[in-house]
């Protein structure tokens, strides 16, 4: 069995005491159980006070983005050494937002990717396509070369812990969550390619998230999907309640 993850990614969103607040109302309410992990990805400055707070509980702390680099002259950024030595776990990367607004591009994310693995942090890879790709059926070819490109060169151990999530970006914020089967069809697809680039072993244990517009309305019918293993949430996540009816879905199912 596959467990879930369910990461809320709050962006750039919460002030420092808001974020506190948030683990202190969640981290003892996440279910005892081996179904699901649950993690929240915070802004940079949060990240130690959160990760302190949520210590000895089963509430994960992730961060939304990283340098590929150990360290240097890059003003402004964050070492993955830095994310570790915070006690951070997970760090999503490859991020729709960060590739359109940030010049992130596959060969950063793959390079990315790599440096999570060297300080022993889980990276939580995001791919997906525009409304325009999906409308021109390119959907499967580019998230094919976005998933090839962000795996390539890591060891076989090393893919089967990536966590893949799929997010249509046309689904992200827009209240547009593409419907369980659109999103299924897209992760069983990745699941292949996964197959075909690595092996059946490796696919076999992959896990594959989605992410866009998901809700505590509607993350159970895509957690009951093949091969959907959790769920990357934006606006749904910045509340306690509506993010524990998230965790809560996916010990259930
Ligand atoms: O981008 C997302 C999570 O990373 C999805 O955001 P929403 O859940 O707000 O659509």
């Amino acid at each position: 069995m596959r467990k879930k993850v369910i990461a809320g990614n709050w962006k750039m969103n919460k002030t420092l005491a808001e974020a506190v607040q948030f683990v202190e109302d969640t981290k003892n309410r996440i279910p005892a159980n081996d179904q699901v992990e649950a993690v929240v990805c915070a802004p940079f400055l949060f990240l130690p006070a959160l990760v302190e707070k949520a210590k000895g509980t089963d509430l994960h702390i992730a961060a939304q983005n990283m340098h590929f680099e150990a360290s240097g002259a890059f003003t402004g950024e964050v070492s993955p050494g830095m994310l570790k030595d915070a006690g951070v776990t997970y760090v999503v990367l490859g991020h729709s937002e960060r590739r359109a607004y940030f010049a992130e591009t596959d060969e950063t994310v793959n390079k990315k990717t790599h440096a999570a693995f060297n300080v022993g942090l889980t990276p939580i890879v995001c791919v997906g396509e525009t409304l325009e790709q999906r409308e021109n059926n390119e959907t499967m070819d580019h998230v094919e070369a976005q998933v090839k490109r962000a795996i390539a060169g890591l060891s076989d151990e090393q893919v089967k812990q990536v966590i893949i999530a799929y997010e249509p970006i046309w689904a992200i914020g827009t209240g547009k969550t593409a419907t369980s089967e659109q999103a299924n069809e897209v992760c069983t697809h990745i699941r292949k390619v996964v197959k075909a680039n690595v092996s059946e072993a490796v696919a076999d244990s992959v896990r594959i998230q989605y992410g866009g517009s998901v809700k505590p309305a509607n993350v159970k019918e895509l957690l009951l999907r093949s091969d959907i293993d959790g769920a990357l949430v934006g606006g749904a996540s910045l509340e306690a309640d509506s993010f524990l009816q998230l965790v809560e879905a996916g010990v259930n199912e």
